[in-house]
């Protein structure tokens, strides 16, 4: 029996699967969102970034309509990182645009503060175009409003998204709130063992993001995955989005063909071979200095992941 779902640290159930909404354009995503609900899908990941929040409140007004609960689904939304010395306001306008009284996690975006007075409400540049970044911000006092943020009721829970080790280290001695997730990307050829297994003994559930290797999924050609697609009868998205509910996390599939959202509902259990498969591919990758990072935003700053800084 395939997991469909994982206790957090506050004791709330989170959905092993989920629908990612990052480049989901205007026009698809509503459909994208109302088609995934409707098809067994119980939570959604978005993003005040993403700029398409008032479309994924129409599809989830859609959803509940055609008969979800709003009690049966997992919303998600992000600070983004002009808005981190800003929490409750951020939080308000993601509330306003999804329609919601409440969403079930809010995340850190980044660990960093943009400029929230720049010349861009979320990417400020400086006069050279660099991003304008604010360096003497430190994320451990940005964490304070996302504990008043949890206070509020607005949110169910509160987490981190793009932590490195060293930064989840800065803020867990001053955390009065653990984070219940870290979302980061996270798949065969980026396995981040490393904050995997910290967030594990820290009690913070881990959500994938990018598993199928981000824009036009690359990683579903990658070999151990065609291999084991083909001894099992299911499709690579199939083993890649499996292979992180076999490692005991959430993971998040973005797309807005009905097809693809239907078919990466498909999650099956791999057996210790096929893990191993996996893992190797990832082991020759890491002696190689071959991993790959698809979501790498030129902010310039060290986040302190294994493959770039
Ligand atoms: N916290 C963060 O900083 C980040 C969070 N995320 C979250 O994670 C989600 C998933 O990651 P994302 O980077 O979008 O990338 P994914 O790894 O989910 O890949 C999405 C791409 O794969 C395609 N695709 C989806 N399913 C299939 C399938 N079954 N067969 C073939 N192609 C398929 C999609 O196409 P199409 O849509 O055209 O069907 C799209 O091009 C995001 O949408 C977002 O919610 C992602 C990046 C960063
Ligand atoms: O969630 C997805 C990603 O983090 C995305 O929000 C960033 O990559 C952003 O587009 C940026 O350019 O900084």
């Amino acid at each position: 029996m395939v997991t469909t779902s994982f206790k957090l640290n506050n004791g709330l159930q989170m959905p092993a699967l989920g629908l990612g909404t990052w480049q989901s354009q205007a026009g698809e995503v509503k459909t994208a969102v109302s088609y995934a609900l409707q098809n067994g899908y119980k939570l959604v990941d978005g993003a005040y970034c993403y700029g398409n929040e008032d479309e994924v409140g129409e599809g989830l007004k859609e959803a509940f309509a055609a008969g979800v609960k709003r009690e049966d689904v997992f919303v998600v939304t992000k600070v983004w990182a002009t808005y981190n010395t800003r929490v409750a306001e951020a939080l308000d306008k993601s509330l306003k645009s999804l329609g919601l009284e409440y969403v079930d996690l809010l995340l850190v975006h980044w660990p960093l503060l943009l400029n929230p007075n720049g010349n861009h409400d979320k990417f400020p540049t400086l006069p050279g175009g660099k991003r304008d970044v604010i360096h003497d911000y430190n994320h451990v006092d940005g964490w304070k409003q996302m504990e008043a943020a949890l206070a509020s009721g607005k949110t169910k829970s509160i987490g981190v998204s793009n932590y490195s080790k060293r930064y989840l280290e800065q803020l867990l001695p001053s955390a009065t709130v653990v984070p219940a997730v870290n979302q980061i990307e996270n798949h065969p050829s980026l396995p981040q063992q490393e904050i995997v297994d910290f967030c594990k003994e820290k009690g913070i559930h881990v959500m994938a993001y990018s598993p199928l290797g981000s824009t036009g999924s690359p990683l579903m050609t990658a070999e151990p995955v065609v291999k084991i697609s083909e001894k099992k009868g299911v499709s690579a998205g199939t083993v890649l989005l499996s292979y992180h509910v076999n490692r005991g996390s959430t993971v998040l599939a973005k797309s807005v063909t009905p097809s693809r959202i239907k078919s990466n509902l498909d999650i099956v259990t791999l057996d210790d071979e096929d893990m191993k498969l996996l893992n190797d591919y990832s082991d020759d990758l890491t002696k190689k200095g071959e991993l790959k990072r698809y979501v790498y935003p030129p902010f310039g700053v060290d986040f302190g992941f294994p493959d770039k800084s």
